[in-house]
């Protein structure tokens, strides 16, 4: 038996938290994005007005220690780790017990296939392709956000699977994981550039396409992209999305393509309003209270 315990942190100090406990004492430790909960585990995700970087803000971190450790001796060495990891108190934690063999059932049976359409899925590495004859995307939970759970993600899947044209150059704009991009480069694109603020994103992404044998160029949003593209993705948030119309829209070449997710129903009109300067949107699907946001700049 295995006392799994698991602690709420900041994202920036889950790494201190994992080594600490591990010196501590812990046998296992891993870290999650909080928000690849659920909906309601999620609060910040599309809060107006909430920073993109929020998205993982918050972390898991999930250690297992030995079942015979007693609750005093517990708590000694998670005050030990968080001392030790540069926090005033113990984060919030829970703890449960977890018998041996279930524990890896237990971490990855969380993460099943996902499918987006007939056509793409998306498989943790520890599972066989549900269609061996799909485009199946290996993709692990990991601390970039992106695994295709998340309703918004799933949006811009499936713009891609109806949009991506053989030989097609695409922007992903907000990579994470790198998942959009790889899912262009899988789906037939030609030159496919994932970009992001957050440079642990790009090297996540960086992984996660050479797994792919996706051929995904990748990096920091701060190096000056010259090009236009046939199609332009960009999942980050309504406020985020707003700011950088100017910047993202000089992206899409003329008669290119634009989508943009993760956007709540209720934000649509500010998204619009932000962007009619440069290009008109309308609302090209919706699921669970999120839209994709969708327009072609004028041209060729
Ligand atoms: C919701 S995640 C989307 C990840 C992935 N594209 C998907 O669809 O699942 C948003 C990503 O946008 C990035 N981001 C936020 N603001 C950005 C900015 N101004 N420029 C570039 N990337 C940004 C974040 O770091 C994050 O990786």
């Amino acid at each position: 038996m295995w006392i799994s315990v698991t602690l709420q942190a900041e994202a920036d100090k889950a790494e201190a938290l994992s080594d600490a406990l591990m010196e501590a004492g812990a046998l296992s430790v891993s870290i999650e994005d909080a928000d690849a909960g659920t909906e309601a585990e999620r609060p910040q995700f599309g809060e107006p007005g909430h920073l993109p970087t929020a998205l993982w803000d918050h972390s898991r971190v999930i250690a297992l220690f030995d079942g015979a450790a007693d609750p005093a001796e517990l708590g000694a060495m998670l005050a030990e780790a968080a001392r030790a990891a540069g926090f005033d108190a113990v984060p919030p934690f829970s703890t449960e017990t977890v018998a041996e063999q279930n524990w890896v059932q237990l971490t990855q049976s969380q993460f099943d296939p996902i499918r987006i359409t007939d056509r793409l899925w998306i498989v943790p590495s520890w599972h066989e392709a549900p269609d061996a004859d799909a485009i199946n995307i290996e993709l692990d939970p990991g601390m970039a956000f992106g695994t295709g759970s998340h309703p918004t993600t799933r949006l811009c899947l499936e713009w891609l699977c109806e949009v991506v044209t053989p030989g097609c150059s695409v922007l992903d704009y907000g990579c994470g994981s790198g998942i959009l991009g790889i899912a262009a480069a899988k789906l037939g694109a030609g030159a496919v550039l994932g970009i992001d603020i957050d440079e642990k994103a790009v090297e996540a992404a960086r992984d996660n396409a050479a797994r792919n044998h996706a051929a995904v160029r990748l990096q920091h949003s701060a190096v000056p992209v010259g090009d236009t593209f046939d199609l332009v993705v960009a999942n980050i948030l309504t406020n985020p999305l707003c700011v950088l119309a100017p910047a993202i829209s000089a992206r899409v070449a003329p008669g290119g393509r634009v989508a943009l997710s993760g956007v709540l129903e209720t934000q649509a009109a500010q998204v619009v309003e932000a962007w009619a300067p440069h290009i008109a949107l309308h609302v090209g699907a919706a699921h669970e209270g999120w839209i994709r946001l969708e327009g072609r700049r004028p041209g060729p």
